[in-house]
């Protein structure tokens, strides 16, 4: 039997909602889950390598209440009798305090909201915690009217896995798998206090916890992945706070002007992809510091421009967040120094790229749509591949803009089919990469397992910069590079694996790409495709702008899982699962199918 509650409403005759009911079960909850078990019931279909994708990257932390005593005495001595030991200090909470101030009309300077978090074991003894929030309601205060509404509607009870070895293309990668498992964004923050930032998402319609909402925390500063979450949370999440200041300079929009304005801001992308292009090709980032201001008359004579025209420029991406503007000048962001071509995985070649060669065939986007051939053929008479292999320095800008984003990679090594593959007894495993660039795939999976041996297939012209990625990288010896086509996938080998290789084509021409790999494959073959998977329904994804692209620029698509499961069963192969990489991109796996593989 439960005591009463000892936090009571302040003019209230019938017992408040049981705070202590709500500890209890929170405490209950968290000491019997199990994290593979929790997230797949967060998740509803979330299984086989997905499942143990996300398992390996999240570890079940703490399900979390909010309560409402009087003051910090009263809440500890409600916590102790609870069960639920509260040694450390109480924390200021800025997260829920601005999202309880937002939703309540209330300044937040007039919520004091504090953390605690009493630890309890899991069922393998893993410390977890209980994370209490507790807005404090003195007698008296005026606050009651909010303690009531909440404790009724429990929006911040939730669910929390911390996320391990976080970085920015991990968040991406565990947000994008979440989104496609029907979560979707619901705010969060950073938190200066903790030096961590909180994702909150909404769990999808049919989670099988009695929590809708799940937190996913990440130590360190990861404001720069908060904002594209923040982006895809509804506005209405978060109304403004009716007392809050206005800046003065900001003039009221009327509800009239607003679609105007949306539009105009989406007219005007494409300024903003030359803006970034611009800002590559002068190497500003070169000439800029993360750390200390310069002022545009010194910026523009290290980089050779006309001080008004870079004061201009400047100021637009300081818009956009590339830079920052300070008393003592410009400096460069962590967003801007990804173009900085000395940077790892530098984005420039991308910039330049997308400025430039893939920028001037948007221009005939609409001869695209109407046609069905890619703007890009109609402007240079020819198929992107055939026109930059006349062009080497446009071909060597196009490799190293592929390898930008080489760290979509990183989670790919740990693949379940590559361990397996490192780690089998006896001879030496061999993973094939059809068309595999200038090598960055393969570098990091023979880097990783050093049991394994590689072979790349690649168009002749690339393989130099294919050989010197891979010794600089010392796999060199454990690599064959071979000049070929598709045509001439090496026959035997263990693992296959095709990398943003199908998105570039038509569905016949994927067919024959597939027949090439299963024909090689033996029966007991593994094949890794990656490739951004365009979502089932209309939820946001990176993949949806990159099949506008790959129709405009290569005649290529984006896919679901659904056709690619369709086109690899057209060709003698079965998809067997799905993982989650970075960057919207996923390894789907594919094998034989059975028929296939007794007959071959
Ligand atoms: C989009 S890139 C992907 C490169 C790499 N797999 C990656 O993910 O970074 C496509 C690759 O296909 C190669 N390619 C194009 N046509 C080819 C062909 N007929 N035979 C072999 N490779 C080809 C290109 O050279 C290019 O490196």
């Amino acid at each position: 039997m439960h005591s009463e509650p000892s936090f009571a409403l302040p003019g209230r005759s019938t017992p408040a909602p049981a705070d202590r009911d709500r500890l209890d079960a929170a405490a209950r909850f968290v000491r019997e889950q199990d994290t593979p078990v929790l997230l797949s019931r967060v998740l509803p279909g979330l299984d086989g390598p997905e499942l143990r994708a996300l398992t390996d990257r999240c570890r079940f932390a703490h399900a979390a209440v909010l309560v409402f005593p009087p003051d910090e005495r009263a809440l500890r001595a409600e916590l102790a009798a609870c069960g639920l030991p509260a040694d450390g200090p109480a924390r200021p909470s800025v997260v829920v305090r601005d999202r309880l101030a937002a939703r309540h009309g209330h300044h937040p300077g007039d919520l004091e909201v504090r953390i605690l978090r009493p630890e309890v074991r899991g069922p393998a003894e893993e410390r977890r915690t209980v994370e209490v929030f507790a807005l404090s309601v003195p007698p008296g205060s005026g606050l009651s009217r909010i303690a009531a509404d909440e404790r009724g509607a429990d929006r911040e009870a939730h669910l929390a896995f911390d996320v391990e070895h976080p970085d920015p293309l991990v968040l991406r990668g565990l947000l994008a798998s979440f989104a496609r498992h029907g979560a979707a964004p619901d705010g969060g923050g950073y938190n200066p206090h903790e030096d961590g930032t909180v994702f909150y998402l909404t769990a999808p319609e049919g989670t099988k916890t009695p929590y809708r909402r799940v937190e996913l925390y990440a130590g360190g500063d990861h404001r720069d992945v908060l904002a594209e979450h923040l982006a895809g949370t509804p506005a209405a999440r978060y109304p403004r706070q009716p007392d809050a200041p206005r800046r003065p300079d900001v003039p009221r929009q009327s509800d009239a002007a607003r679609p105007a304005e949306t539009l105009l801001r989406l007219l005007t992308g494409a300024w903003t992809t030359q803006a970034l292009a611009a800002c590559a090709e002068l190497r500003l980032p070169e000439a800029m510091d993360r750390h200390a201001g310069k002022r545009v008359p010194e910026l523009a004579g290290a980089v050779g421009a006309h001080p008004r025209g870079l004061a201009v420029l400047l100021r637009y991406l300081a818009g956009l967040g590339v830079v920052s503007r300070g008393p003592d000048g410009y400096r460069l962001t962590d967003t801007g120094a990804l173009l900085d071509d000395a940077a790892p995985a530098s984005m420039r070649p991308l910039a330049l790229m997308y400025g430039g060669p893939f920028y001037a065939s948007f221009a005939h986007l609409a001869h695209a749509v109407r046609s069905g051939e890619p703007g890009f053929d109609r402007l240079h008479g020819e198929n992107h591949f055939d026109h930059f292999a006349r062009d080497p320095g446009l071909a060597a800008l196009f490799d190293r803009s592929m390898a930008s984003s080489a760290p979509l990679f990183d989670p790919l090594p740990g693949h379940p089919v590559l361990t397996a593959a490192a780690t089998a007894p006896g001879r030496p495993r061999t993973v094939v990469d059809v068309a595999g660039g200038t090598g960055e795939l393969l570098g990091r999976v023979l880097t990783a397992h050093p049991a394994l041996r590689g072979v790349l297939l690649e168009r002749p012209q690339v393989l130099p910069a294919a050989r010197a990625r891979l010794t600089a990288l010392g796999v060199g010896d454990r690599c064959s590079c071979r000049p070929g086509d598709f045509a001439d996938v090496p026959q035997g080998a263990d693992v296959y694996v095709l990398s943003r290789v199908l998105h570039d084509w038509d569905d016949d021409r994927c067919r024959t790409i597939l027949r090439h790999c299963a024909d090689a494959m033996p029966a007991d073959a593994d094949l890794l495709v990656v490739e951004r998977l365009l979502p089932a329904d209309d939820s946001p994804s990176l993949a949806t702008a990159w099949d506008l692209h790959m129709l405009c620029n290569t005649g290529g698509r984006e896919r679901t899982a659904d056709h690619y499961a369709r086109v690899f069963g057209e060709c003698g192969l079965v998809l067997a699962g799905s993982a989650p990489l970075a960057l919207g991109a996923h390894a789907l796996h594919a094998r034989k199918a059975p028929e296939e593989a007794a007959g071959g």
